[in-house]
Order: structure tokens, then C-alpha cells, then sequence
């Protein structure tokens, strides 16, 4: 199948070509906007070229929630989740799909999603979209209140997953962790690590992106 990777940034667009170069990588830019219209283009190019994708795939690093996923380890979602899409009130956030409008949260294939998490020992869990990271204890609390079997947030699935729906083409989010969510600490990123993790992930992917096209509902 023919398959598109976005990441955010170029080094995570080379890890994952390090891993494998059979798949098309994209690196569309930091955030969920940059990420839709970046993976949006690219669907359409490939679309009116007669070679359109079969698969778009959001990968990179991303905060892992503790104790679900610890530094270095690999998330796979089975939920795609715009976690600041909404509204503020007296009352608490509200997503924008409650205030009757929109979507908040895209499902990957769920077979190909535990298949590939359990061929990765990958959590399979929700992945949350942020505008902002998360950098407090408070924030991290409100998050896992509202999504407590989320294991990973990163900032542009969620762009990623609006493109690939608007062309009708299946999505994936991987994460690989690079630090905690939680309190605001840049030391303890571990950036190097995380794309280590990222790259050995697609070199196990290859048998799993060389099948036919999925049939998804
Ligand atoms: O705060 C800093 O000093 C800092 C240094 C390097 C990178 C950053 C980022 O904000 C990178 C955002 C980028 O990486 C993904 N990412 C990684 N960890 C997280 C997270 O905990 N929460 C949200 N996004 C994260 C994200 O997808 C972006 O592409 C900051």
C-alpha cells in the first residue's frame, strides 16, 4: 500500500526514512494546523497525480502520561483526540462535538492499530492533540480527568487525522516518548532517545505497510 508519514520536524522525519524507505515522509511543521494543511496538499498532490495514498500515518516524539508510558517507550493510539478543541465555561471545558459542533476524536483501524502496537510492545491507548504542551502539575491533572486512559499528548495528530477523513484515507498516530507530561522540566527531555525508539519502530513496520490496502468500515 502506498503510505504517507507526518511528522512534525525533520529530525523525526529522518529517523523514520532511517527505519524504513519504502513509505513517503512528510515533515509539515510544529502544531495541528501546519500538520492538516501540510498532509492535506500532499494528499490532493497524490490524488490528482493518479498515485493516491492508502494510509497517512502521524509519527514523532510526544510526553508520555506516568505511569503509562515511561520515556523511551512507544505509543500507538486508538484514539486520536483534539484535547483543547472547545470551550471554557463555569463548569469545566466542553469539546466542541458537545457544544454541537464539529468532532474532537478520530479512530484509527482498530485491528491494524493492536496489531501493530503488539508488534511494537507499544501501548495502544489514546493520544492527545495539545495547541500547548503541558507543562504543570495542574494541567496534567485536568487532562487525565477528562481522558484518563490517555498515555501520550503530542500537537499534531489531531490535524493529521481532519486531513486524511476530509480524503477519506485511514489514519495511525505513533508517539515516541521524549519526557514526561507534567511539570515543565527541559532537562529531562530525552530527545535522542525518543528518535532512537521512533526509528526502530518503522524498521519493524515494513511487512506491515507492504500489505494491500486495508478495508476499513
Ligand atoms: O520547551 C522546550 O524547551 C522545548 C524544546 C524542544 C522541543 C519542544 C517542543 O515543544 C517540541 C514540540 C514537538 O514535539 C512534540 N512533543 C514532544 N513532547 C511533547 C509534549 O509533552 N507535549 C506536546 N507535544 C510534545 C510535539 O508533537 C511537537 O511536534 C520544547
Amino acid at each position: 500500500m502506498r503510505v504517507l508519514v507526518v511528522t512534525a520536524v525533520t529530525a523525526e522525519a529522518d529517523a523514520v526514512s532511517d527505519g524504513l524507505d519504502t513509505v513517503d515522509v512528510l515533515a509539515a511543521g510544529v502544531g495541528p494546523a501546519a500538520a492538516a494543511s501540510g498532509t492535506a496538499r500532499a494528499l490532493a498532490l497524490a490524488s490528482a497525480a493518479s498515485t493516491p495514498y492508502d494510509l497517512v500515518v502521524s509519527a514523532g516524539i510526544g510526553g508520555g502520561f506516568q505511569p503509562l508510558a515511561p520515556v523511551g517507550s512507544l505509543v500507538v493510539a486508538d484514539a486520536i483526540v483534539a484535547a483543547d478543541l472547545g470551550a471554557e465555561t463555569p463548569e469545566g471545558f466542553v469539546p466542541v462535538d458537545e457544544l454541537g459542533f464539529g468532532r474532537t476524536v478520530h479512530h484509527p483501524p482498530a485491528e491494524p492499530a493492536a496489531r501493530i502496537a503488539g508488534l511494537l510492545g507499544a501501548v495502544l491507548a489514546p493520544v492527545l492533540t495539545v495547541s500547548t504542551v503541558t507543562g504543570s502539575a495542574s494541567r496534567t491533572a485536568e487532562l487525565t480527568a477528562r481522558h484518563p486512559r490517555a498515555a501520550a499528548e503530542a500537537m499534531e495528530g489531531f490535524g493529521v487525522a481532519e486531513a486524511a477523513a476530509a480524503c477519506s484515507v485511514p489514519v495511525l498516530e505513533i508517539r515516541a516518548v521524549s519526557n514526561a507530561v507534567g511539570p515543565r522540566d527541559r532537562s529531562a527531555w530525552r530527545i535522542g532517545p525518543a528518535l532512537d525508539a521512533l526509528r526502530y519502530g518503522f524498521q519493524q513496520l515494513s511487512p506491515v505497510f507492504e500489505e494491500s490496502p486495508w478495508q476499513t468500515p
